[in-house]
């Protein structure tokens, strides 16, 4: 069980920028391993500690939390500490590996790469080596949640061999493109936001069960295959 479990034979699933009671109760009815909460203040997904102490009381045990903080003050995280169950973080600003490792504390976290040509992967790699994953993400005004997928080719073949089961992919994914996205990357996990919404910040419970669908039949198919 888990976004960060290893030993799943399928791709793990998380689904950000809930911030409705509504959207909750339609994860709760999706086997998916993760939901977000967006602490981003500017983000049309925004939920404040209050609120997502209220969402988290009615999900499912079973669903990890992650907690999506965007070069957070001091404040903040104490509030999101002191009232949220958070199981991953997920840094998508310009956090240092040192300030992810101080917020963190004994919690997995996830840090954001986004990505463009001029992008060096291997140095973000060793610079957030203690990542318990990378999301892979767009360059996108705001941060993320853009639903902008970015260029899949500018990461080299080998590296996605050596470092695919630490990859939780994002940026632009939907239930269109995601049998191609695991096809290409063979991630640990995808993750989306854009994809499942009928307009921003707003869920379309219709378009969440068919993005679990895909990923699911997906890796069925994979299986099957063998591949
Ligand atoms: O969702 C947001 O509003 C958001 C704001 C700031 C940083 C990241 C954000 N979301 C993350 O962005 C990626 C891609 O999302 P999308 O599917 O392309 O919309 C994903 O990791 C979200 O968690």
């Amino acid at each position: 069980m888990g976004l960060l479990n290893h030993q799943n034979s399928y791709t793990n699933i998380k689904i950000c920028g809930l911030s409705k009671e509504q959207d909750i109760l339609v994860a709760n009815s999706l086997a998916i391993e993760a939901i977000g909460f967006v602490f981003y203040p500017p983000s049309p997904r925004y939920v404040s500690p209050q609120q997502a102490l209220q969402l988290g009381n009615i999900l499912s045990d079973e669903i990890q939390i992650v907690a999506l903080v965007v070069d957070p003050s001091d404040e903040l995280i104490q509030e999101i500490r002191s009232q949220v169950r958070v199981d991953i973080w997920q840094f998508h600003g310009d956090e240092s590996p040192a300030r992810c490792a101080e917020i963190a504390q004994a919690t997995p976290w996830m840090k954001a790469a986004r990505i463009d040509d001029q992008f060096v992967l291997q140095d973000f790699c060793l610079q957030y080596s203690a990542s318990a994953a990378w999301i892979l993400d767009a360059v996108v005004e705001g941060f993320g949640g853009g639903g902008q997928t970015f260029n899949w080719q500018l990461i080299p073949d080998i590296w996605i061999k050596e470092n695919a089961h630490r990859v939780v992919l994002s940026g632009g994914l939907n239930s269109h493109n995601v049998a191609e996205a695991i096809a290409h990357f063979r991630p640990l996990g995808v993750d989306i936001s854009s994809g499942v919404e009928a307009s921003r910040g707003n869920k379309e419970p219709n378009l969440m069960q068919q993005f679990v669908d895909a990923v699911r039949s997906t890796d069925q198919y994979n299986s099957i295959k063998g591949s």
